[in-house]
């Protein structure tokens, strides 16, 4: 009998509901566009306001496409985007009941509390907005809007074969970024929003695919903090925490890039894949602004950039100030690979992206845009410090790096005989 009633009163309120709308509650989404366009001055100077062409359903979004005013631009669309966004979810709550739930309901037991725990199901849907030129201006509503939080697993490791590497989790699927097709990345940010973190995704999935091809040279000039449990790794080759040991890391990768350069030339191959070199040697610099008014480290990145992609250098390149001082016009024509976490405004989001798009974000750790042929949200992965521990545990090389580098140089001469290595393990404190 309860059953009956408190189900008769859930149908009654739907009932309710689709009266409200039909009798002018709350308008649909495209509605809302048109009146978020008209009030945000989306209108040309005759007065002309956008027109729906087309509505689709699609499994996870709506699609509304419509014609645009003569006169506007697709970037005067994108620049209100968080007004679209913050309009179509003004109030948009709904109670998440089924019928499931009130059939488990215990009629003996105490009701007021279990439809109390009932409604505490309700969940807050956030929607969000694509917007899109193509001929005509397109809007993508999405049903559920991006996780929060990506978990970096073996699963997302195994997703990604050669020189691939986890962007994230997108609305339209997983994302990877290939060093083969963009041999080098800018990697920025404002601070706290997951740079290093991205970073970390990437050395250690190289390590678990690549471990015997790849090289790093891991340049920290945040104090080293966020490196140092990767300096005694038998992959890195070199490591700097200050602008004078940079200079010379940077050096010896120049160096090692000309006598790559020479033996390509002199073989007749255009680069190391043509000349079948498994190798890659990965350049990591966390916080190049830190070395931005060194000349010479400046003139050993832009040779890398310029050069390095032929001779398997690759160059990832992070910055939370990212200005054309900080970013050389050199450097960044070079770096075809772009990855921006959220940006404190336009401009610098424009000398990241070559437009604006990363000081809209939302604020939330770990979300990004990933330049492809247009920009793509994504939410990067997040790697804990045990996954890190465990994969690099099998690859640390007891000896010190710099007693590594000289034993490897003097492999079969006599002085390697009878010489005494003090085995080192250095406990790092994973941040
Ligand atoms: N992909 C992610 N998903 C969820 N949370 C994340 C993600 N990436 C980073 N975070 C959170 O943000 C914090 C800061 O991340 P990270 O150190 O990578 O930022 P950063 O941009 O490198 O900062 P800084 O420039 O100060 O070094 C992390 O400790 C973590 O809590």
């Amino acid at each position: 009998m309860i059953f009956e009633l408190t189900t008769t009163m859930f149908a009654g309120g739907l009932v309710g509901f689709s009266y409200y709308k039909m009798n002018g509650g709350p308008s649909n989404d495209h509605e809302k566009i048109v009146r978020i366009a008209r009030n945000c001055g989306l209108v040309n100077k005759e007065g002309k306001e956008i027109r729906i062409f087309r509505k689709s359903k699609k499994n996870n979004y709506t699609e509304y496409v419509y014609q645009m005013p003569q006169g506007l631009s697709e970037k005067q669309f994108l620049d209100k985007i968080n007004n679209f966004q913050d309009g179509l979810n003004i109030k948009k709550t709904t109670v998440e009941i089924s019928f499931e739930d009130l059939r488990k309901i215990n009629f003996r037991g105490d009701l007021f509390k279990q439809i109390k725990s009932i409604l505490k199901k309700k969940k807050k849907i956030r929607k969000e907005v694509e917007i899109e030129f193509d001929g005509m201006i397109m809007f993508r509503v999405y049903n559920e809007p991006l996780p929060t939080m990506v978990p970096f697993e073996n699963e997302l490791i195994r997703k990604c074969t050669g020189w691939e590497v986890p962007v994230g989790e997108g609305r339209r699927g997983f994302l990877k970024h290939n060093f083969e097709k963009k041999a080098h990345i800018i990697v920025a940010g404002t601070t706290d929003f997951g740079k290093s973190n991205w970073v970390n995704v990437t050395i250690n999935t190289l390590i678990k695919n690549k471990p015997n091809d790849v090289s790093f040279t891991l340049i920290d000039l945040k104090g080293g903090l966020e490196f140092s449990r990767y300096k005694n790794l038998k992959q890195v080759k070199g490591f700097a925490t200050n602008v004078e040991e940079a200079r010379d890391e940077l050096q010896n990768a120049v160096n090692e890039m000309d006598q790559v350069t020479e033996y390509l030339l002199e073989k007749g191959f255009s680069n190391v894949k043509d000349a079948g070199f498994k190798d890659r040697h990965f350049i990591v610099i966390d916080e190049a602004a830190d070395m931005a008014e060194d000349k010479e480290c400046q003139r050993l990145l832009k040779d890398i950039a310029r050069k390095g992609r032929a001779s398997g250098l690759r160059l990832i390149y992070t910055t939370q100030y990212p200005t054309t001082e900080t970013i050389s016009s050199q450097v960044k024509r070079n770096c075809i690979g772009r990855l921006s976490f959220v940006l404190d405004t336009t401009t610098a989001s424009n000398v990241v992206l070559d437009q604006g798009g990363a000081e809209q974000l939302p604020i939330i750790q770990g979300r990004a845009l990933y330049k492809d042929i247009k920009l793509i949200e994504v939410q990067t992965p997040y790697i804990k410090n045990d996954i890190i521990k465990e994969i690099i545990q099998p690859h640390i090389n007891i000896r010190p790096r710099k007693e590594r580098v000289e034993s490897n140089a003097e492999i079969g001469q006599e002085a390697t005989k009878g010489r005494k290595y003090t085995p080192v393990i250095e406990e790092t404190e994973l941040s």
